[in-house]
């Protein structure tokens, strides 16, 4: 990444956000290359950046979109991602959720529960359409990532047991308004270890070939997202071999991969940029204080993740501290226990693989607005959200000041 976070500073004021969309074309042209034995959908993941550049970006290098609430299925639409290429998720999808996707023409409607179905039927009959079904399955497979991120066992909230999907895609075969289209299975994110899908797509596979034998073509296998990303010194799954690893378990099958990357696509494009405001020592501890804070960048509070940081000053001098925010919580860190330079007003500190669910899970915690985010591609660089006013925060509140 060949990105001048001084030039940008002077030019944005801090904090910022930065994107490469270099890298992002390169992630996107590196995974889609692994599956071009078969025909084969990127549905990128909106949640991990939804910002609607990063999205268009995608969008042109040939992305679909898979979403979780009707905001997002708006944000791809928006761009130009084709209806045919998204896919709407998520455990608690509303009414009015449903009825807008139907009336969308949305690939599919991704189902996470008997209950869903049936409000799904009973909406589409109202509405005299047909719902392209797929069905989300868990598998009960431990994907071996952080707890708060493992979605594929069954003491998750995520998807159906085997015998519940068998079910559902029964009732929808004899539905007038329901279509089994396509059929799902997302184990977690941040995943460094290929066996568990392995075993994931081979159980989905499995019930894929049931339902062929009894008349039950899907036309779509979903095999969700979740590839890690390098943050420390992470051993990454090889994009060919977990290719070649779900092309394997489909072999025979005539169906088109859906594959759903939030993280991979985007997390290492992104750089958050801050700035010293002052340091201080209590006692013997060292606290660097910056201006960027964890309503901006809360994973290392939530997940206690960890990023890379680098204070870009030339000073070589390192000692022990923790690296904070403003915001009025102990838990407003960036790293802790960490070895940095001295450092002084106005030094910059970059924290690294913050393109993904970082400004997504930002907040105006503390009346703090949220900063602004840059796309830097080709060597040019272009403000793509601008930073929020304080008029912005108060927006849809003062009308209602007595
Ligand atoms: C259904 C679904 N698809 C895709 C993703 C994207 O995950 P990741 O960013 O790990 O690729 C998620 C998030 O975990 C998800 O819940
Ligand atoms: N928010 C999580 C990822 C959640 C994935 C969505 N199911 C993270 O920051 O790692």
């Amino acid at each position: 990444m060949n990105i001048d976070f001084k030039e940008l500073a002077n030019k944005y004021k801090t904090p910022y956000y930065v994107y490469d969309f270099d890298h992002i074309t390169g992630q996107y042209e590196e995974l889609k290359g692994a599956f071009k034995a078969r025909k084969s959908i990127l549905a990128y993941a909106v949640k991990a950046n939804s910002n609607l550049s990063v999205i268009k970006h995608l969008a042109s290098l040939g992305a679909g979109a898979d979403c979780v609430s009707i905001g997002e299925v708006k944000r791809a639409l928006k761009v130009g991602i084709a209806p045919y290429k998204i896919i709407f998720s998520g455990v608690g999808k509303i009414d009015s959720e449903i009825k807008e996707a139907l009336g969308l023409g949305i690939l599919m409607i991704n189902v996470e529960s008997a209950a869903e179905l049936d409000r799904v039927e009973s909406i589409a009959k109202e509405l005299d359409v047909i719902a392209r079904i797929s069905i989300r399955v868990n598998p009960n497979i431990d994907p071996q990532t952080h707890p708060y991120i493992s979605t594929g066992l069954h003491e998750n909230k995520f998807g159906v047991d085997i015998d519940t999907a068998k079910r559902m895609y029964i009732q929808c075969k004899n539905s007038d308004n329901l279509e089994p289209t396509g059929i799902h299975c997302h184990i977690g994110s941040q995943l460094t270890q290929l066996e568990p899908i392995k075993e994931s797509v081979k159980i989905v596979s499995d019930l894929v070939r049931n339902l062929a034998a009894i008349k039950i073509e899907l036309s779509f296998f979903d095999v969700g997202g979740g590839l890690g990303i390098v943050y420390d010194d992470e051993k990454l799954i090889d994009t060919n071999e977990y290719a070649q690893a779900i092309l394997e378990c489909l072999f025979g099958l005539d169906i088109t991969i859906v594959c759903e990357p939030g993280r991979f696509l985007v997390g290492n494009s992104g750089v958050f940029v801050s700035k010293v405001l002052y340091e201080k020592v209590n006692g013997n501890k060292r606290f660097v204080i910056v201006d960027g804070a964890m309503n901006d960048l809360i994973r290392p509070a939530l997940y206690d993740a960890y990023h890379k940081v680098e204070v870009l000053n030339d000073n070589e001098e390192l000692s022990d501290c923790n690296l904070v925010g403003p915001v009025c919580e102990s838990g407003d860190f960036f790293a802790k226990n960490i070895n940095l330079p001295q450092t002084k007003h106005n030094d910059l500190v970059a924290i690294y693989s913050a393109g993904a669910y970082c400004f997504t899970m930002a907040s105006n915690y503390n009346t703090r607005n949220k900063v602004a985010e840059i796309a830097v591609e080709n060597g040019q660089d272009r403000l793509i959200r601008r930073r929020e006013t304080f008029e912005d925060l108060i927006a849809h509140e003062e009308e209602f000041l007595k």
